[in-house]
């Protein structure tokens, strides 16, 4: 493993038009870490995580993936050797799922073992014939996560990729990208708008705000009201439903 960041912000500077998305964010992350990013919406989570495999490109400062500066390497390569996941994914529609799975590595003249990725994600073997129309949102997303680690990357990147899901789906799902991670030893940066998803799956919060990060903890300091007022804010929300329920339960 590396000894450099997996991947870094060195004062980077994002605008979109008159709005400054992403203000001088300086932040690194170590491989093996499991991040989620939080914080209000519009706060400029979307715009900082698509400049970590160039969708974007910094106005001011720098992004590193293992201490080189992306702007220098290759943009598809670097699309290829990162998981991107994002609600909605967007398989392609007239593709089977075997064929979605594969389409990256493909492209590039590799084969990849569909079976073996589908039973990392939980879906049967057989579901690789079908076609994306004939999965639950669910499975769809499984099927996306596969086909996002299909390439082999390390660095998986998802915002709210579980947006449109029901919550028993949603939390299942949690718990596979949570045991996926281990399992292929990869770095995750995971964007929600769920501060207890946040808290139950990563070992490090960061809370952006204005375009800054403005709380970087773990769970545990977050729950312990260490990691600034806006963290503090949105921890909130979490805490009062549980004790609400609990005084519910008697
Ligand atoms: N392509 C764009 N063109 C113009 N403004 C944009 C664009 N993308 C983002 N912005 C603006 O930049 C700011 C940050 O947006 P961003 O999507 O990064 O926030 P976010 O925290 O991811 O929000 P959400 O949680 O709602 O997805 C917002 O004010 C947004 O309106």
């Amino acid at each position: 493993m590396s000894a450099e960041p997996a991947l870094a912000f060195e004062a980077v500077v994002r605008r979109h038009g008159t709005v400054t998305a992403v203000d001088g964010v300086s932040v690194a992350i170590a491989a093996g870490r499991f991040v989620a990013l939080v914080g209000t919406s519009g706060s400029g989570k979307s715009s900082l995580l698509r400049m970590a495999n160039r969708l974007d490109a910094p106005d001011d400062g720098r992004v590193l993936r293992d201490g080189r500066d992306v702007a220098g390497l290759d943009p598809i390569k670097l699309r290829r050797e990162t998981g991107y996941v994002f609600q909605n994914i967007g398989l392609f529609p007239h593709m089977s799922v075997a064929e979605n799975i594969a389409i990256g590595p493909r492209l590039c003249g590799e084969s990849v073992d569909v079976a073996a990725r589908l039973r990392q994600v939980g879906l049967p073997e057989d579901h690789a014939r079908r076609m994306p129309a004939e999965l639950s949102g669910g499975q769809q997303q499984r099927v996306g996560i596969a086909r996002a680690l299909a390439g082999g990357g390390k660095l998986l990147l998802m915002d709210e990729p579980f947006g449109a899901l029901d919550p028993v789906t949603r939390d299942q799902l949690g718990r596979t990208v949570r045991a996926l991670h281990a399992s292929e030893g990869l770095t995750t940066i995971l964007v929600t708008h769920d501060m207890a998803e946040a808290l139950l799956l990563a070992d490090r919060v960061l809370v952006m705000a204005k375009g800054r990060i403005v709380g970087d903890a773990t769970p545990a300091e977050m729950l312990a009201g260490k990691a600034g007022a806006e963290a503090a804010a949105l921890v909130a929300v979490p805490r009062d439903q549980a004790e609400r329920l609990k005084a519910l339960g008697g």
